[in-house]
């Protein structure tokens, strides 16, 4: 399957116009980012972990971003719950498997939503993903110690056995399903030096499956946008402090002839 600049702008359109309610389960790192980044794409973010709550909000919300990068036995337990209610409720989950393969209590409890329920997308760094299918590896903390190719085969394994999409996240992205991979290449390396960008291709991809049932297109263009952005930010900051304020505007400013003229993919 195909993706371009028209059916990434038809998706950007259809945010914008339906302002899509973003539910997220995410950690304390990350929440200001992430829910800065789905306004300026035109979506409505809302954090909310609270057992009492998260199924009422839920409810009301498009899609959900878990998302284990600050766990804790609560926080598990209200992950577990809002993914069962949006299972029922036939609405989009992504997960963000933050430090799995750091941890023994990580890659467990990574492993454990998973079997939960059938997730829509699962999206991670190369080291991440592996460790999600019993492989061996070290995750140093919440980075990748290996390349996105590393992780194909894993990723292959995973969406087929789980009925998902898999991204996986890095210099180059790659988007797997059980029968293909869509390779991106936008993006920049100063990126990989502000915390939370993972987090925030992931809660992105909420935004994109709130308007779009293809999860692997969905996946796609929300990694090309949150990619074509990266850049845009990179040419106009002096640093990573100056790349996070100029990610949101390019975010917020993003055309359809940005993406016409930056789009990088391959199938592969
Ligand atoms: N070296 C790089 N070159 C280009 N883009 C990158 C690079 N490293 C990370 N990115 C981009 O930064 C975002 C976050 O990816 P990554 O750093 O792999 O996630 P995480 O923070 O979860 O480890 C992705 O959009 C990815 O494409
Ligand atoms: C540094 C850190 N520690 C726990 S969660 C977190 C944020 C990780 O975000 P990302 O994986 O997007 O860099
Ligand atoms: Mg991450």
């Amino acid at each position: 399957m195909n993706i371009n600049a028209h059916s990434i702008w038809s998706d950007i359109q259809k945010i914008h116009n339906s302002v899509p309610l973003i539910h997220n389960i995410t950690n304390y790192v990350v929440m200001n980012n992430t829910a800065n980044a789905l306004l300026a794409l035109g979506a409505s973010p809302v954090m909310a972990h609270a057992i009492e709550e998260v199924e009422d909000m839920v409810s009301i919300a498009r899609a959900l971003v878990i998302n284990i990068g600050t766990l804790s036995e609560t926080w598990i337990e209200a992950m577990q719950k809002a993914m069962q209610k949006a299972h029922e409720l036939k609405k989009p989950i992504v997960l963000d498997p933050v430090g799995a393969g750091a941890t023994p209590y990580r890659t467990a409890t990574a492993q454990k939503l998973i079997e939960t329920i059938n997730l829509t997308v699962i999206r991670g760094n190369a080291s991440e993903i592996y460790s999600l299918v019993g492989e061996d590896t070290q995750t140093k903390g919440v980075d990748s110690t290996q390349q996105s190719e590393f992780a194909i085969e894993a990723a292959k394994s995973l969406a087929q056995r789980n009925k998902c999409t898999v991204v996986i996240s890095g210099m180059k992205d790659l988007i797997v399903n059980a029968d293909q991979v869509i390779q991106i290449e936008n993006g920049h390396p100063l990126m990989a030096k502000v915390t939370g960008m993972g987090c925030t291709a992931t809660a992105l991809i909420g935004a994109f499956l709130a308007v779009n049932t293809d999860a692997f297109i969905a996946s796609a263009h929300a990694t090309a946008v949150i990619g074509i952005a990266g850049e845009i930010a990179a040419h106009q900051a002096t640093g990573p402090g100056s790349l996070q304020i100029h990610f949101l505007d390019a975010l917020y400013k993003l055309k359809k002839e940005d993406i016409e003229e930056k789009l990088k993919f391959y199938k592969i």
